[in-house]
């Protein structure tokens, strides 16, 4: 199957490097000098610039432009695809099929591991093209489908955004091991192996008990923990999620 990616930026980028694999990958962007960037990169994807009448007739169409170029992207677009997978934060499945014609229309919401085939994606809209969404998404990594736009909303909260959350938090711990008086290449290499292990072991256990498997009484994950609490931290990622949440509502009521 052949998927056209309209869209140039991140993430058509680190979907294109992941749909490679296991599809022929064309992507229609307005900016020769990336397309050609990408080209260098990932010679298998075809590139092309888009065209003030671009036919759209029968494809499979991965749009990854910003929220706010739909429209300017829309009316460019003629002919009626046969899928139209969005990837746009907050934008509701009503405005797509008001603005594109398609047969079917999915929103998704992958993150930035696409680009090494591990992204956590999350997948919404018609029953009709559920099994092929879900076999291009599982193509570069996890795949969750849920039943409503809010989950989805939510999920773009978690799994969208949270890439830069973590990377926040993988970067603060290097930070204090660095002020502590490690050297940065070796506080680094442990954050990264940190988070590896963690991540194969939230996998089969449950948060909580992790926690307490590692906190001993009266011991140094006690003293980090307490740290940690004053800080506020489960506080501020509770309403981070919240936040990202109530802007991605924000995005999809324009
Ligand atoms: N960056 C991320 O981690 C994630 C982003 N998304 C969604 O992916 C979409 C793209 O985001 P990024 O790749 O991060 O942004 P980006 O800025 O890297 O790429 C945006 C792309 O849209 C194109 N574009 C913008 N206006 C255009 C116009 N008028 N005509 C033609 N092309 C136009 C740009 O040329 C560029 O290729 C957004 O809708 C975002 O909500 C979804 C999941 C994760
Ligand atoms: O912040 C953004 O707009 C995008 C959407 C999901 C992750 N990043």
């Amino acid at each position: 199957m052949k998927l056209t990616l309209i869209g140039n930026g991140i993430m058509a980028q680190s979907l294109a490097k992941g749909l490679v694999k296991n599809y022929e990958v064309e992507m229609i962007g307005r900016d020769i000098d990336k397309l050609r960037q990408v080209k260098e990169k990932i010679p298998e994807v075809s590139i092309k610039i888009i065209d003030d009448q671009e036919d759209i007739t029968d494809k499979n169409i991965l749009f990854c432009v910003k929220p706010y170029a739909l429209q300017s992207v829309a009316v460019r677009l003629t002919g009626k695809a046969n899928t139209l997978y969005s990837i746009l934060a907050g934008t509701k499945l009503e405005s797509l099929k008001k603005q594109i014609s398609a047969k079917y229309y999915i929103r998704t919401m992958p993150n930035v591991a696409a680009s090494v085939s591990m992204s956590m994606t999350t997948i919404t809209g018609d029953n009709e093209a559920k099994m092929s969404a879900l076999e291009i998404f599982n193509a570069i990594g996890k795949t969750v489908w849920v039943n409503t736009e809010k989950q989805l909303d939510i999920a773009t909260a978690i799994a969208g955004c949270g890439p830069a959350y973590l990377a926040i938090i993988a970067e603060a711990i290097a930070d204090g091991a660095v002020k502590a008086g490690l050297e940065r290449h070796i506080s680094t290499e442990l954050v990264h192996g940190l988070f590896v292990g963690t991540s194969a072991l939230l996998a089969k256990t449950h948060p909580a008990i992790l926690k307490d498997s590692v906190m001993s009484p009266g011991g140094t994950t006690a003293a980090g923990v307490g740290a940690i609490e004053e800080g506020n931290v489960r506080n501020s990622m509770i309403k981070a999620i919240q936040a990202a949440y109530e802007k991605a509502e924000e995005l999809g009521s324009k």
